[in-house]
């Protein structure tokens, strides 16, 4: 099995229509430089609109853990999604916590590794890691690849999650190559910037299942 977060939904259709298609989790982004920004606010009718068993991530950038646990608090996400170069220093419980890294090469990966030694030293190993594309300038939501081929070999003792320049037409390719345990994708699958299109949504997710039945077999 892969799990599949679609990312950066902005609408309650949005978000409803990802679920019903299969996806595992949405990814609700906080980060007010993303195009798909939406406020705690505009975010509780999202969280509102999906079916039990789906759960929303909320994708924090800079922002203190306590805040973004706050966040997760006041709406109910299963996941906070940060972007640190330290592991944090208070527990994300009752929050999975998914740091993200955007790695470009060997020593982006070693990076990575540090990063979750330290947290499990700490007692706070993280529930998984994602791993992005390296984009000067860019925290996310690139468009554009991460290192598939290094990370084939990568195991840091938590789940993968693979994240960057997904598509419902590398996605198979990437799962074979990769075999994550998870896949993370945001403009991959939108008609543009914060608007999601509802076949590449569909095609996505369906190619992921086929390429995560292929694995297994
Ligand atoms: O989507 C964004 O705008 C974004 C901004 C800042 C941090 C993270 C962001 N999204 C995350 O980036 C990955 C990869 O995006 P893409 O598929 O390459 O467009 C996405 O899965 C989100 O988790």
């Amino acid at each position: 099995m892969v799990r599949i977060k679609i990312c950066g939904v902005t609408t309650p259709e949005d978000a409803r229509f990802a679920a019903e298609a299969g996806a595992d989790a949405v990814g609700l982004n906080f980060y007010p430089q993303s195009p798909r920004y939406i406020t705690p606010q505009q975010a509780a009718p999202l969280v509102r609109a999906l079916p039990a068993f789906t759960s929303a991530v909320g994708v924090f950038v800079g922002m203190p853990m306590r805040q973004a646990c706050a966040i997760a608090f006041q709406l109910g996400l299963r996941g906070v999604q940060s972007y640190d170069d330290h592991p944090p220093t208070e527990d994300t419980f009752p929050f999975a916590h998914v740091p993200a890294f955007r790695v470009k090469d060997r020593e982006g990966l070693e990076a990575v590794r540090r990063f979750v030694d330290a947290a499990v030293a700490a007692g706070r190993p993280p529930s998984a890691v994602l791993i992005d594309s390296f984009v000067v300038g860019q925290m996310g939501g690139t468009g554009h690849r991460a290192p598939w081929q290094l990370l084939q070999q990568f195991d840091v003792g938590v789940p993968l999650i693979l994240a960057g320049g997904l598509t419902p037409e590398n996605v198979e390719e990437a799962v074979a190559t990769v075999r994550p345990w998870g896949v993370d994708v945001a403009s991959g699958v939108e008609r543009a910037p914060g608007v999601k299109d509802p076949d590449k949504v569909t095609r996505f997710v369906q190619n992921v299942r086929r390429a995560a039945a292929a694995v297994r077999t």
